[in-house]
């Protein structure tokens, strides 16, 4: 059984940055749905680059039986871990739906990571991200937030009436942002 923190928030809110922080200290394997997608769109032979390329582009959601492939092969394929930190999954219905019919008996979500952070602040990140993303423009980064607002922001609403969510406010500095997730991942220790 794989253990499993999803980490959710709005782009740029820093979920990248916190996982490899976490991967780094505390034993657990960030996997960010997004990186997956990016890998498959790119891999030779890929029958679903040019799906992908569409859906990250009009910031729209990949169908999950693509998604939760990839992460659930990446999973199996990784060494022994603590757990999963899954950045950027479930992001909308479709998301949830498949993962529970595909991991249900094979992964156990521990709790939700949410890095809740301004959207004006966080489009500034993604603009001076500089990594040449072709996501990363005022075009892309509208449609990413108007899907983050209207899938998946209800998908942590979900999560929060299963008690499932730990807020962590994410317009701080990475050490006090990653202070509390350290804070969070102790508590979850103890239970
Ligand atoms: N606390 C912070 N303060 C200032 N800048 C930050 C902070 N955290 C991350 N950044 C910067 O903001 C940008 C976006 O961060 P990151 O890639 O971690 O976000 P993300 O939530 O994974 O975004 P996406 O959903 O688009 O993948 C990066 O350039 C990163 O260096
Ligand atoms: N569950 C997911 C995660 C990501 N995508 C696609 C669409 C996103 O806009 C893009 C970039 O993700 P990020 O790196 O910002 O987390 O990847 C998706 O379809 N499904
Ligand atoms: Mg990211």
């Amino acid at each position: 059984m794989h253990n499993v923190v999803f980490v959710l928030g709005p782009p740029g809110s820093g979920k990248g940055t916190i996982c490899a922080k976490i991967q780094e200290n505390l034993g657990y394997v960030h996997l960010s749905a997004g990186d997956l997608l990016r890998a498959e769109r790119q891999r030779e032979g890929s029958e679903f680059g040019a799906l992908i390329e569409q859906h990250i582009r009009n910031g729209s959601i990949v169908p999950v039986e693509i998604t939760c492939a990839l992460l659930e092969n990446a999973m199996n394929n990784s060494g022994d871990a603590k757990g999963f930190l899954v950045d950027g999954f479930p992001r909308n219905e479709d998301n949830l739906q498949g993962w529970n019919k595909q991991m249900t008996g094979k992964a156990l979500v521990q709790f939700v990571l949410f890095l809740s952070c301004p959207v004006p602040i966080c489009i500034q990140r993604c603009l001076n991200r500089g990594q040449g993303r072709t996501d990363d423009n005022e075009e892309s980064l509208k449609k990413r937030v108007e899907t983050y607002n209207r899938q998946t922001f209800p998908i942590i609403e979900h999560f929060e009436k299963n008690g499932l969510v730990r807020e962590v406010k994410s317009e701080r500095s990475v050490e006090e942002i990653y202070a509390d997730v350290v804070e969070v991942f102790n508590q979850a220790a103890k239970v």
